[in-house]
């Protein structure tokens, strides 16, 4: 996916609030957009998730699974939280069923289980957030916008969409966020866009691309295996298998710790150098 030229203003007297951006967006990539207060982050990211349409330029190649958690999310909606989630399934092409199934689950991943049936108007501010957040990861989408999603969240679900975050990037998907605590996924973060007077600079975090590694017949579990010198994440493939991702420095050695367990088997090793 890519923006071309991308220009956005509010009112067409307004200031040019985002313009001529040229941005790429690699898959598998967690990108971290920065700036003052007011510089045009929330802006930027509406264009990305299809929010807001651009009054110049153009977004090529969108997925079709984008997700997005905006800054505000409007909680006076005359919803239970599992109704509104079966709602935004049908949106992503989701079965009532299926999207009560994964709504529960998700739910119930970020300790917001008991608010199931309860109006989105009379929930608290925290859990509300996690609504905001769970109908995002709903449709396991291949590109996420997160706009300070995690503000409002309690410790356990902060981390938690941190693990949910690392999960869908070792998979495959895009994740775009702007979160105000610098720390917030710093070790995983591939690009940073800094947005500044409407134009936005691009750094690159991490030297070399990821290797991945898919593997099947592990008997160690994720903690175990995240802590082997270099996997930067690990995750849980559709099929049962996983995917590790460790810098290059480590692949080798990350390869033969696998190899050197019984029943191991690797299926593919992709990625590397950029
Ligand atoms: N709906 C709107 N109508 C008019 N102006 C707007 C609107 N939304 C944002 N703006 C203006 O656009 C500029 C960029 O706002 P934006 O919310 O994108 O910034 P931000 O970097 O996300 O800010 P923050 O860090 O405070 O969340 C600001 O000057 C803001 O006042």
């Amino acid at each position: 996916m890519r923006l071309e030229g991308v220009g956005l203003r509010y009112g067409w007297r307004g200031p040019w609030v985002v313009r001529d951006v040229d941005l790429e967006l690699p898959t598998g990539r967690l990108i971290r957009v920065q700036g003052a207060n007011g510089c045009g982050k929330s802006t930027l990211l509406r264009v990305v998730a299809g929010a807001a349409r651009p009054d110049r330029g153009r977004v090529l190649g969108r997925p079709a699974r984008t997700a997005y958690v905006p800054e505000r999310f409007p909680p006076a909606l005359p919803f239970g939280a599992l109704e509104y989630l079966r709602l935004m399934g049908r949106v992503h092409g989701l079965s009532d069923v299926e999207a009560e199934r994964r709504g529960a689950r998700l739910l119930a991943r970020f300790g917001a289980e008991e608010h199931t049936g309860r109006p989105l108007a009379r929930l608290s501010k925290g859990t509300c957030q996690k609504v905001a957040v769970v109908q995002a990861l709903l449709a396991e989408p291949e590109l996420l916008v997160l706009d300070e999603a995690w503000t409002g969240l309690d410790a356990d679900s902060r981390v938690a969409l941190d693990e949910e975050v690392e999960r869908r990037v070792a998979e495959g998907a895009t994740v775009v966020y702007v979160d105000h605590d610098p720390a917030r996924l710093a070790e995983r973060t591939d690009l940073r866009w800094t947005v500044d007077g409407g134009t936005v600079a691009v750094t690159r975090e991490v030297v070399g691309a990821p290797v991945r590694i898919d593997c099947t017949g592990l008997t160690g579990g994720v903690a175990e295996l995240s802590a082997l010198p270099g996997v930067r994440a690990v995750g849980v493939l559709a099929d049962g298998g996983v995917r590790l991702e460790t810098d290059e420095a480590h692949s080798d050695a990350v390869l033969r710790a696998l190899l050197a367990e019984p029943g191991a088997h690797v299926r593919r090793v992709s990625g590397g150098q950029r």
